[in-house]
C-alpha cells in the first residue's frame, strides 16, 4: 500500500487546470473494451518509453473524467446524475461510444456503489469514510470497470490511476493503483461469494451483493411476500434494479399509432413492440427526440407500467356520466397526456392539477398535442384541497402519489442511497390526504386510481386500508375496491398473458414484467 493518507494535496487552481482540458473529447476512438484508440497520440503525448514514469498519463480520458465529475456533482451537490450527465456530455462534445462508456461508467458505478464499497472495504486498510471523497469515487469507478464492465484489467487500472493523478494528485494515484490491483486480484464471483458468506443474515447478504441499502432490501422482500410472491425473488428484483432500463415510448391513442411512429421514424432507428401494451414501443439506444411524434407531443417517453395504470383507470367499469376526469398529481404530465388523449376519444374533459408551478408548466408542455377543448385546465394547487373545493365533481380521478420511488430505482441511479426510512413518514401522510381528497372529489359511482411507483406496503396497501377505514360509517366504508387486474387485462395486447397475482390490486415488478414496480388500486365511490 502506498503512503497516501487520503488528503487532497493540490490547490483548487491545480484542480481547475487539470480539469480544464476535457473539451478534447468527442472523438469516437474508444474500442469495444473501453480503451481509447490512439488517445495518447491525439493528445500529442510522447511515446510511453520516452517519458519519465512520473510524467506518464498526465491526462485521463474524457469519458472517465466526465463520469468522475458526475459522481462528484451527485455527491457534493445532491444533484441527479441523469440531469447532470447529458448536458455535461454535450458541453464537452463527448459522443458515440465515448458517451455510452461515460454513461455506463457513471450510472453503473452509482447503482453498484454499495457492492463496490463492500469490496473496497476489504482492500483498504482504514474505514472508507476516512478516505477523501474524491479518491473514494475514483476507486468506485475503477472497481466498476474491473468488476462490472468488460474493461481489461490493465486499461481499467492505468486509466483510473491517470484519472486519480489528474483530478486528485500523484500521491492519490499510487494509492489508487495499489487498491485497484487488490480488487483485480479476485474475480467478481469470488468477491460476491465472500460478501455473501460474511453477511450476518440472508437479507443483508442480498442487499450487499445486490447493492441496495438493507432497509430497502427488507422492504422489497416484504412487498414481494405481501403480493403473494416468493421472497426468494429478492435477488432477481435487486438485479433488475441494477440493469439500465430500456427507453419505452407511448403512442398516445387518437394522436398517433405505434405503426405510424415506426413509419415516421428516421432510417436506421430500431423500434420494437412493447411487451404488454399496443401503445408501447421500445427504442434501442437512440435519442427519443429523434422520433418526430415524440418531438411534437403525439408520443412520449413512458414506462410500460405507467402506461398500463393510466389505461386501466380509463378502462375501469363505470355506470352513468363519464365526462370529467381529474389527474390530482399531474407533474410532469406523462399520465395526464395519456389520459387526455383517451378522454378526447371518449368526449370527456380533463383537469390536471400539480402543486409545483414549474412541474405544472411541464404538464402544459406534455399536453401540447391534445386537441383543443379536451384539457379544461392545468391547475397549480395543493391536491389535498381539491376534494373540499370540488366535492363529487369528477367521474374518474387519478392519484399518482408522490412516493419514495422504490419501484423505479433503476431509472435514478443514486436515489437508493439518498432515500431514508424517515421519508416514508412524510410521504405516507401526504398519500393518505391525497387519496382522501380524491375520494371526496369523485362522484358516487365514480372511480379513483391510487398509483405509486413504489411497491412498499406502507405506501400502497396500508395507505388504502387506512383511508378506507377512516371513511367507514356503521362498519361500511364509502368506497370499495374494484378488480384492477381485470382493468389491466382489458388494455394489454390480445394474447399477452400478463401475470397479475391473486389480489384485486395490481403490483408490477421489474424482474417479472420488465416495468417499473408500479402499484395500482382501483376504488369505486359507493355513497
Ligand atoms: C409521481 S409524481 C406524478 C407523475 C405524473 N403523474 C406523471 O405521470 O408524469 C407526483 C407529483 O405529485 C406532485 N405533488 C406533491 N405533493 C402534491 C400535492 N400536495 N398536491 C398535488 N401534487 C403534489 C409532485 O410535485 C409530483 O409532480
Amino acid at each position: 500500500m502506498s503512503g497516501y493518507d487520503g488528503a487532497d494535496r493540490r490547490g483548487p487552481d491545480d484542480r481547475r487546470r487539470s480539469g480544464g482540458d476535457d473539451r478534447r473529447g468527442g472523438t469516437d476512438r474508444r474500442d469495444a473494451r473501453g480503451r481509447q484508440r490512439g488517445a495518447a497520440r491525439s493528445r500529442g503525448e510522447q511515446s510511453r518509453t520516452a517519458q519519465a514514469p512520473s510524467q506518464r498519463r498526465r491526462w485521463s480520458d474524457p469519458a472517465r473524467t466526465a463520469a468522475f465529475d458526475v459522481l462528484r456533482e451527485v455527491d457534493g451537490s445532491d444533484a441527479y446524475a441523469n440531469l447532470v450527465l447529458p448536458p455535461l456530455l454535450r458541453e464537452r462534445r463527448i459522443a458515440g461510444r465515448d458517451a455510452a462508456f461515460a454513461t455506463e461508467l457513471a450510472y453503473g458505478t452509482l447503482r453498484l456503489r454499495g457492492r463496490y464499497d463492500a469490496v473496497l472495504a476489504r482492500c483498504v486498510d482504514r474505514p472508507l469514510d476516512r478516505l477523501d471523497a474524491a479518491v473514494l469515487d475514483v476507486l468506485r469507478l475503477g472497481t466498476h470497470q474491473l468488476l462490472g464492465m468488460r474493461v481489461p484489467t490493465h486499461a481499467a487500472v492505468s486509466e483510473t490511476v491517470g484519472l486519480a493523478r489528474d483530478r486528485v494528485g500523484a500521491g492519490a494515484s499510487q494509492f489508487v493503483n495499489a487498491v485497484l490491483r487488490r480488487v483485480a486480484g479476485t474475480s467478481l464471483d469470488a468477491w460476491l461469494d465472500e460478501l455473501r458468506t460474511d453477511a450476518p443474515d440472508p437479507v443483508t447478504a442480498a442487499a450487499v451483493v445486490g447493492s441496495h441499502p438493507v432497509w430497502i432490501a427488507r422492504a422489497l422482500r416484504e412487498a414481494l411476500a405481501g403480493d403473494g410472491r416468493d421472497p426468494a425473488e429478492l435477488d432477481a428484483l435487486l438485479d433488475a434494479d441494477n440493469a439500465a432500463p430500456r427507453v419505452t415510448l407511448v403512442a398516445r391513442p387518437g394522436l398517433v399509432t405505434a405503426d405510424e411512429i415506426r413509419d415516421g421514424a428516421p432510417d436506421g432507428l430500431r423500434l420494437d413492440p412493447g411487451r404488454w401494451l399496443p401503445t408501447a414501443l421500445v427504442l434501442a439506444g437512440q435519442d427519443p427526440l429523434s422520433v418526430p411524434a415524440v418531438a411534437d407531443g403525439r408520443a412520449g417517453v413512458q414506462d410500460e407500467g405507467s402506461q398500463a395504470v393510466a389505461l386501466a383507470l380509463a378502462a375501469a367499469p363505470l355506470d352513468g356520466r363519464d365526462a370529467r376526469w381529474l389527474d390530482l398529481c399531474a407533474g410532469p404530465g406523462g399520465k395526464a397526456s395519456l389520459l387526455a388523449a383517451l378522454a378526447a376519444q371518449r368526449g370527456a374533459t380533463v383537469v390536471a392539477n400539480e402543486v409545483a408551478p414549474h412541474r405544472a408548466n411541464l404538464v402544459r408542455k406534455a399536453l401540447r398535442a391534445v386537441p383543443d377543448g379536451v384539457v379544461e385546465r392545468v391547475r397549480t394547487g395543493d391536491g389535498r384541497e381539491v376534494g373540499a373545493q370540488e366535492p363529487g365533481a369528477y367521474d374518474r380521478v387519478l392519484v399518482d402519489a408522490p412516493c419514495t420511488g422504490l419501484g423505479a430505482l433503476r431509472r435514478r441511479p443514486e436515489s437508493r442511497w439518498r432515500r431514508t426510512p424517515a421519508d416514508l413518514t412524510v410521504l405516507t401522510g401526504l398519500q393518505r390526504e391525497l387519496l382522501g381528497s380524491a375520494l371526496d372529489a369523485v362522484r358516487v359511482g365514480g372511480v379513483v386510481a391510487y398509483v405509486t411507483c413504489s411497491p412498499h406496503l406502507a405506501e400502497t396497501r396500508v395507505v388504502v386500508d387506512d383511508v378506507l377505514r377512516r371513511r367507514t360509517v356503521d362498519g361500511v366504508p364509502d368506497a370499495e375496491r374494484l378488480d384492477a387486474r381485470e382493468a389491466v387485462r382489458t388494455v394489454v395486447t390480445p394474447g399477452a398473458d400478463i401475470p397479475l397475482g391473486d389480489r384485486e390490486d395490481v403490483q408490477l415488478w421489474p424482474h417479472v414484467h420488465g416495468t417499473d414496480a408500479m402499484h395500482l388500486t382501483l376504488l369505486r365511490r359507493t355513497r
